[in-house]
């Protein structure tokens, strides 16, 4: 029986949750103890590996998630924001690190996240790529040094298969730029103008959303000035920097004291 750190993947048959397989299947530092899909999916009750077009794994994916969070020292969650909620009620009482990658929360829905904190460590994140979490930080700069004048907008661009809008990417970028201005975000956004919008509010921040095709994610935060404009801009080509994000979390969490934290605790920007 190895001493590493055990990981159960939720929503495994998803697109992160097939990438996280492959990235915790390969580290050393951490095993794959446990798939979980939901009630009635296909891939319950049958060996992961063989699911996946592979050789067996020996892991039978389940949708009983205590059964599997029980043998674990982690959960990587990226799923959807009414599974996660019941995830995190789960882990809490298996008392294992919860790594949530899921988007697209309601305000009611983040509130009902926190009583899991108070027993568990909970990572949280929109996006847990070093380069975005870095992009934050330079938002946040940028927009403390500009006047008010400096119109900020974050357009996201994502496949199509992508349900929520603006991503949590977006959101994260558009947060550091409010804190970076002193300024609460929710009473300064401005997002879908479609028709006779009017004149953009002075000080607002902007969203935009493209979707198409297989588009991993692209970011950018515009500031435009009167006569220049500055573009920060991330692209992801590849979905493992989200998983290796992940895991680092999820490895992380293992000395913390329970609470609420977010890439930025785990990356020490
Ligand atoms: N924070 C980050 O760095 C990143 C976050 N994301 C976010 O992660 C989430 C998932 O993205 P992605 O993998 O592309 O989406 P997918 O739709 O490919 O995968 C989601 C998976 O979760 C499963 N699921 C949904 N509800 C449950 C449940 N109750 N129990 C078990 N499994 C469940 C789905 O099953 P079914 O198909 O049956 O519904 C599906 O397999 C999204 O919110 C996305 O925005 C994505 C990439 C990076
Ligand atoms: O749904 C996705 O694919 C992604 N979701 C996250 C988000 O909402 O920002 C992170 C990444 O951009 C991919």
């Amino acid at each position: 029986m190895s001493d590493l750190p055990g990981i159960v993947i939720t929503g495994v048959s998803g697109r992160m949750g097939q990438m996280l397989v492959q990235t915790v299947r390969a580290s050393d530092k951490a095993r794959l103890v446990g798939a979980v899909e939901r009630a009635g999916h296909d891939w319950v009750g049958r060996d992961l590996g063989a699911c996946m077009g592979g050789p067996e794994l020996g892991i039978t994916v389940t949708d009983d998630p205590l059964e599997a969070f029980a043998k674990a020292q982690a959960v990587i969650d990226f799923t959807a924001p009414a599974a996660t909620l019941e995830f995190a009620k789960l882990a809490a009482q298996a008392r294992c690190v919860h790594v949530i990658g899921t988007t697209g929360f309601e305000p009611a829905q983040l509130e009902a996240l926190k009583p899991a904190a108070r027993h568990a460590v909970l990572i949280r994140a929109g996006n847990m790529s070093l380069g975005v979490n870095l992009l934050t930080q330079l938002t946040k700069k940028v927009a403390q040094a500009l006047d008010a004048d400096w119109d900020i907008e974050v357009i996201e661009a994502h496949h199509n298969k992508k349900v929520d809008a603006p991503s949590g990417t977006a959101l994260m970028l558009g947060q550091a730029a409010a804190e970076g201005r002193g300024i609460a975000l929710e009473e300064n956004t401005e997002s879908g103008r479609d028709g006779i919008t009017g004149a953009r509010k002075p000080g607002a921040i902007g969203f935009s959303a493209i979707r198409g095709g297989d588009i991993v994610g692209e970011h950018d935060v515009l500031f435009a000035g009167m006569g220049e404009r500055i573009i920060l801009r991330h692209v992801a080509t590849d979905r493992a920097i989200f998983a290796r994000g992940a895991l680092k979390a999820a490895l992380w969490g293992q000395t913390q004291k329970p609470g609420a934290y977010d890439m930025i605790d785990v990356l020490g920007l």
